[in-house]
């Protein structure tokens, strides 16, 4: 592993077992002030089990965990005030309301008096749930309760956030309030997010690790990962499906071609040119497209060059977690 120097988060070699299977298998990274570093992967991947050992909610069977220099096993005290934490699901004490809640989680993270109510109010402010606080958790909607948890994980303004599924069950304004706030807190803190929507991790990680069955298949920028898409510097058209006829041979025969795949798209065609495998980025091949439709005479309802495709990568490295269960068998 090589971890930056200013890692606030440095996980080296975890390892989790339960019985005889393994659910992270040696998993290394670091986590710097500034970053939002991204968990992808399927179902059952254990995304969820490496961010419980990450905060100390849940022993590793291997491996050392450090936050801002404080080992997890030996200072686990010390390394736990430094973390907030948004586990999977809807917040304990469904019972309560927010406001009690947020009192209980203040008094439980040593926050008195008008420290408290100062914290209270500003994670209220920034989670948008000051018209439910009288209202008991367990009748409040779901996108209400996810930021009832959000707003008890950043309630001690803490260095180190970690969100299991921060946008779960949010509507498209809440996920954006929601990615808005990440990004907003970002500067001053190490975040980890787990996540399914792979535009996310476009929208907010500096960097997104790809994990697999235990195991880290890809580490790097959004733009690193789109890079390692087949569809990186792909040039995509769309035309009414009426001029198509002939159009994949001919945009097949420009050089510098590798292939074309044609997709029907209503009253519309869709054509994607691919260029051979690392050839240049360079703007050469989107250009000649553009002169090509405009000596025949096509009409372009859009032109561009791919930046990869996400989707495309993520479904390449890893395997759906129907081929096999906890148990190794084949599903
Ligand atoms: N307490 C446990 N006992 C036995 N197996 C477990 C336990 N917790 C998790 N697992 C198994 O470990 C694997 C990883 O689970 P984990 O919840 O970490 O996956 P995940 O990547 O978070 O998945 P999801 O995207 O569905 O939340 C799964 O096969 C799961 O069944």
């Amino acid at each position: 592993m090589t971890a930056a120097s200013n890692s606030m988060i440095a996980i080296g070699n975890l390892v989790k077992k339960f019985g005889p299977f393994t659910a992270v298998d040696g998993v290394s990274f670091s986590v710097a002030k500034g970053e939002v570093l991204g968990f992808l992967g399927p179902n059952g991947a254990g995304k969820s089990t490496t961010m419980k050992m990450v905060t100390g909610y849940l022993a590793p069977t291997d491996g050392t965990i450090s936050v801002c220099g404080h080992k997890m096993d030996e200072e686990t005290l010390a390394a736990q005030r430094l973390i907030g934490y948004l586990p999977e699901g809807a917040p304990a004490y469904t019972d309560m309301t927010p406001l009690e809640f947020l009192r209980f989680i203040a008094n439980v993270r040593g926050l008195k008096g008008p420290a408290a109510k100062a914290a209270i109010d500003k994670a209220v402010a920034r989670t948008e749930i000051g018209g439910v606080l009288e209202q008991a958790i367990d009748t409040l909607s779901k996108g209400f309760r996810r930021r009832v948890g959000l707003a008890q994980a950043i309630l001690h303004d803490p260095a180190v956030l970690i969100m299991d599924e921060p946008t779960d069950g949010l509507d498209p304004n809440q996920k954006y309030a929601v990615r808005r706030l990440i990004a907003e807190m970002a500067p001053e803190k190490a975040i980890i997010i787990s996540t399914h929507i792979l535009e996310e991790v476009d929208a907010i990680c500096t960097r997104a690790l790809i994990i697999d069955r235990g195991q880290i298949v890809a580490d790097g920028t959004p733009a690193q990962l789109m890079a390692r898409s087949r569809y990186h510097n792909a040039v995509s058209l769309i035309m009414p499906a009426a001029q198509s006829g002939g159009v994949a041979e001919v945009l097949g025969a420009l050089p510098g071609v590798a292939a074309v795949e044609a997709q029907p798209r209503g009253e519309d065609a869709a054509f994607t040119v691919f260029q051979p495998q690392g050839a240049e980025g360079d703007t050469r091949l989107i250009d000649e497209i553009a002169n090509l439709a405009k000596e025949k005479g096509w009409t372009l309802r859009t032109l561009y060059r791919e930046p990869g495709r996400l989707d495309e990568v993520f479904r390449r490295l890893t395997r759906p977690d129907t081929e096999t269960d906890a148990s190794g068998e084949a599903a």
